[in-house]
């Protein structure tokens, strides 16, 4: 009813002032009234105006996320301004001769520092960016943002999902290339939390390929896949042309998901995709959510961890690679990736599709790396063997890396009894209070 009466106040209000028709009383009071209300309306329309502007300024990120239930943490991102695109600039600034300058997603991640880090060395320009959730210890993040900002890179906090900040980010720098390492990484957290994978590493995986297909000029893309991808694939070594249509996990399914969907932006845009399939990476600065990371915290803990075994007492086993060999495998990828071929959204040509096995060629039963873990901590591990639960786990990952050594030039060099003390090193350097200088 009010609404209504509303609606018929509105209809009363002059298109063009000078044509409102007066009726019964005299001319000179209803116009009066008309001005009065004319100029309660202009006073009311400028307060409003002014409040839509105020809310508009202020936050200048038009954040789209969805209220997603996958989100662990429902936070807007402010971004924009003078001085955001200067940090912009200044971090993915070119120093070497013949340097690129690149985009890093997740690079507050584990992976993504390291890459970051390796890139800024040799004088490339980087650009982080990383929502900062919480699937494990925040803290960890803000640490390794901290080691990034000392080397000038500046990470922009934000989600993948918001494309309206990409295009921003694409508007400010003329990225060469995209170093895609944002993810919900995990395989047994699928379980628990399935949509947070689809979030990420399929919308956002499509927002990021959506935006850099429309850029101009478009950026090569490098991005993570899984060795999981192989699910229960039982041709050992795994090779690129085995089969990966069987995954074990929500985790690789969505990884697998983005294989196909990296085929469809490369052939439908002319976007330059490689995917690195990473064989369980490890070291210094790595996931607490991650087997090798844990056990040593409960080792030194005195608390009991749970090894899992396969059928009939099987061994569980995996091709643990360390974090510096996948470095320079992700390097690798960057330097050898061709130019996308199309531009503002349309394919000129053939584009080049790679997938890689980036692991170390030498399978680790659990077991042994407990017994690494034991001899480098010096303490005894309270051991709970287990059969192998059903959650996505796969019982051996072992990768044939011939091709990447061969068209990356991909070599590892550090095997788990090395890598692991270089871990530990890190691990009781930053737990001890060290945090800051644990490099
Ligand atoms: O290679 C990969 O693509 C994947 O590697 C790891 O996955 P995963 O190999 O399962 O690594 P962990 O969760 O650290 O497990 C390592 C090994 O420890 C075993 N494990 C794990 C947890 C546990 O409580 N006990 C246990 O024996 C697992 O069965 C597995 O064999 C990462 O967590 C994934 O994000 C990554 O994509």
């Amino acid at each position: 009813m009010s609404q209504l009466k509303q609606m018929s106040h509105l209809d009363n209000i002059p298109s063009t002032p000078g044509k409102f028709k007066m009726e019964k009383s005299s001319p000179y009071i209803n116009r009066l009234r008309v001005h009065s209300s004319l100029a309660k309306l202009t006073f009311w329309s400028f307060i409003f105006l002014g409040v839509i502007l105020f809310f508009f300024f202020r936050s200048p990120s038009s954040n789209p996320l969805p209220s997603d239930p996958s989100r662990r943490s429902l936070r807007t991102f402010n971004w924009g301004g003078p001085a955001f695109e200067k940090r912009i600039r200044s971090s993915a600034r070119v120093r070497a001769r013949n340097g690129i300058s690149v985009l890093v997603t997740g690079a507050a991640g584990f992976v993504g520092t390291h890459v970051s880090a390796a890139l800024k060395r040799r004088g490339d320009g980087v650009l982080g960016l990383d929502n900062f959730n919480d699937y494990y210890d925040p803290s960890l993040k803000r640490a390794r943002q901290a080691l990034l900002e000392r080397s000038g890179i500046f990470i922009v906090e934000g989600d993948i999902n918001d494309m309206a900040l990409l295009r921003k980010l694409f508007e400010v720098v003329s990225f060469t290339h995209v170093m895609h390492l944002a993810a919900q990484a995990g395989v047994r957290y699928a379980m628990e939390n399935p949509s947070s994978y689809v979030h990420s590493n399929i919308a956002g995986l499509v927002s990021l390929l959506e935006v850099c297909k429309n850029a101009n000029p478009q950026p090569a893309i490098v991005w993570a896949s899984s060795s999981s991808v192989y699910g229960l694939n039982t041709k050992v070594p795994f090779s690129e042309k085995d089969r990966t249509d069987q995954p074990a996990s929500l985790y690789a399914a969505t990884k697998k998901a983005g294989e196909e969907i990296a085929h469809t932006y490369n052939h439908i845009y002319g976007l330059s995709l490689t995917g690195l399939r990473f064989f369980t990476v490890y070291g210094p600065w790595g996931r607490p959510d991650m087997a090798y990371f844990f056990f040593t915290r409960d080792i030194l803990k005195g608390k009991t961890i749970p090894i899992f075994e396969a059928a009939n007492h099987g061994t569980v086993a995996r091709d643990f690679t360390y974090i510096d060999d996948i470095v320079k495998g992700c390097l690798g990828a960057l330097d050898t990736a061709q130019k996308s071929t199309g531009s503002g959204g349309k394919k000129k040509g053939p584009a080049q599709l790679r997938v890689y096995n980036l692991g170390n060629t030498s399978p680790v039963p659990v077991s042994d790396l407990v017994s690494i873990l034991e001899r480098h901590l010096k303490v005894k591990a309270k051991r709970h063997i287990l059969k192998l639960p059903r959650n996505g786990d796969v019982p051996f990952t072992h990768a044939n890396i011939s091709l990447a050594q061969r068209e990356l030039g991909y070599k590892p060099t550090t095997d788990l009894q090395t890598g692991l003390k270089k871990f530990v090193r890190w691990y009781l350097s930053y737990y001890s209070g060290g945090k800051k200088a644990a490099g």
